[in-house]
């Protein structure tokens, strides 16, 4: 079956052009301002800005790009209803809202923005059924849901929208392929799995993160749920949970390593679920799989869904789905 693909040229690029990238970034606004191109591209100025210089910051350049020109062009493209426009006399629109706050969190400039009228702008873009419009033309996209989430979540002002509608309404959009869509029966698309596990992410995963560190007790131990005791099989069930939602580092390392280190039997081996008990196996997997988590250099690293070695997964070649 002839797959659709590429071939890589003998002279294609082995290595990173660093150099070039920024030169090629920061010429890039210097082109004749009134060529065609510019002109034509006009609509998606302020991504475009996001774009080049989110890039210059990943190769620690953002200095060279010129933050006071940048900063005014924001400036310049807040509207009264607090939307922001790609560039100025264009319509205001989540998509170019997003570029704008994301710029301003580059620069820590959040507060040149009047961050209440985009409050408003972003809240009144939200449907009944949870969705969020692009903009005043309605259209509809779980792009746009992520893009309110995470200009809400910029301002810390999530309160101001119905967060369950709007995770409601994603869930709405998962399809029977595990994909998302841009609407409830749209096809899969990797573009809209990236914004609406973003979405979800931001509308649930503080939260249940926050539980899950709420676990930890003084003892450094963690129990599986308020008020109870600690127990060490609880390091994995509650690590493992965070690692998942990339957070594993709101849990104290130190403080639990110790924990499980004194649930060790020092005569027989083995670890019980708390200091002074039993060891058994059951707790001396979940201990160890949780130091194995955090890293401990004496340990294989531990696949936090499959809890199994990540060698093993690795070379069974398995994903979380089987596809076959
Ligand atoms: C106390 O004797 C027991 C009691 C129950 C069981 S069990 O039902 O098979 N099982 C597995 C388990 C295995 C061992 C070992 N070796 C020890 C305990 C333990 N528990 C009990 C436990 C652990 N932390 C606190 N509690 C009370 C969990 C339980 C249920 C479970 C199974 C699989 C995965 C997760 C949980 C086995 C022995
Ligand atoms: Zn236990």
């Amino acid at each position: 079956m002839l797959i659709k693909d590429v071939v890589l040229g003998e002279d294609a690029p082995k290595a990173l052009l660093l150099e070039k990238h920024k030169e090629f970034l920061l010429s890039y606004g210097k082109k004749s301002h009134m060529d065609y191109e510019h002109k034509m591209t006009e609509y998606l100025r302020m991504s475009g800005y996001y774009w080049g210089l989110t890039a210059l910051s990943l190769m620690g350049d953002l200095e060279h790009a010129g933050k006071e020109e940048i900063l005014n062009f924001v400036q310049e493209c807040q509207n009264p209803c607090g939307g922001i426009s790609p560039a100025p006399g264009h319509d205001p629109h989540l998509l170019y809202t997003l570029s704008a706050v994301q710029i301003l969190c580059l620069y820590d400039a959040l507060d040149i923005l009047d961050k209440e009228a985009i409050v408003k702008y972003v809240s009144g873009l939200q449907q009944d059924d949870g969705s969020f419009a692009g903009d005043k033309w309605g259209e509809i996209d779980t792009r746009f849901s992520f893009c309110a989430l995470a200009c809400l979540s910029f301002v810390k002002r999530l309160d101001a929208v119905n967060v369950d509608k709007a995770v409601e309404y994603i869930l709405q959009c998962m399809n029977f392929d595990g994909g998302f869509g841009c609407r409830p029966g749209s096809e899969s698309h990797a573009g809209q799995i990236y914004c609406c596990l973003g979405s979800l992410d931001l509308a649930k995963g503080d939260l249940l993160g926050w539980w899950l560190s709420e676990r930890q007790l003084p003892s450094g131990g963690l129990n599986g749920r308020p008020e109870k005791l600690p127990d060490v099989c609880y390091s994995w069930w509650v690590l493992a949970s965070l690692s998942m939602l990339g957070r594993l580092h709101w849990i104290d390392h130190d403080l639990l390593r110790s924990f499980i280190l004194a649930c060790q039997d020092s005569e027989t081996g083995g670890i019980s679920d708390r200091p002074g008990d039993i060891p058994d196996p059951f707790h001396t997997l979940f201990g160890l799989a949780g130091l194995s988590l955090f890293g401990d250099e004496h340990l294989v690293p531990i696949h936090p869904v499959f809890c199994l070695p990540y060698p093993v997964i690795d070379r069974l070649g398995i994903q979380t789905q089987s596809l076959h």
